[in-house]
């Protein structure tokens, strides 16, 4: 059965709350939640003036293709009453596919690898906690060494 790998965030509300629901609406829909990541607070990406996330990943199988998982992974985000107030900005939860298998997708709705996940120290650090082994079907190189990859340039840039 296919591995999916899916990022969790919250930075509105019971943040915890938030993701602990989302993982128990998962299941719910089908999704096997095989391991879950601890979670991490995280210093916002991109959009900066907005709450602290608390940022998680977690290993799932999924019995169909990848665009029903992301339907679903939105259907649970509208069921939870999802608040988008701007790109990048607050959300009381997101739920992002970031690998499903080795599958590359460039579709309208759905692209695979999530494109920016090399790039997000909030995504990579709670996957490699759960998956680092797992070779991106793209860069061809391990969760692990994405990791380290990131936290070498992120210090380059402090010095
Ligand atoms: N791998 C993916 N995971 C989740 N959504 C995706 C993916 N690829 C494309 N999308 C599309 O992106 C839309 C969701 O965008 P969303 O509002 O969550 O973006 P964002 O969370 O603000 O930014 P980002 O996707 O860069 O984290 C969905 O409607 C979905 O069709
Ligand atoms: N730390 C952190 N920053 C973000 C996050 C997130 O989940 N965590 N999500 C965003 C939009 O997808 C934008 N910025």
């Amino acid at each position: 059965m296919p591995v999916a790998y899916v990022a969790l965030g919250s930075n509105l509300g019971n943040k915890e709350e938030n993701i602990r629901r989302a993982l128990e609406l998962m299941e719910k829909h089908g999704i096997r939640v095989r391991q879950v990541s601890p979670l991490l607070a995280t210093e916002p990406y991109g959009v900066t003036d907005q709450p602290e996330f608390l940022n998680g990943a977690a290993e799932v199988e999924w019995t169909g293709d990848p665009e029903s998982l992301l339907h679903t992974l939105l259907a649970i985000e509208q069921e939870m009453g999802r608040q988008r107030k701007r790109h990048w900005g607050e959300r009381n939860i997101d739920l992002d596919l970031l690998l499903f298998g080795d599958q590359c997708i460039h579709s309208e709705d759905l692209v695979l690898p999530h494109p920016d996940m090399a790039n997000r120290s909030f995504v990579l650090e709670p996957l490699a906690a759960i998956a680092p082994q797992v070779v991106h079907p793209v860069f061809h190189r391990t969760i692990g060494e994405l990791w380290q990859d990131l936290q070498k340039k992120q210090t380059r840039k402090q010095e």
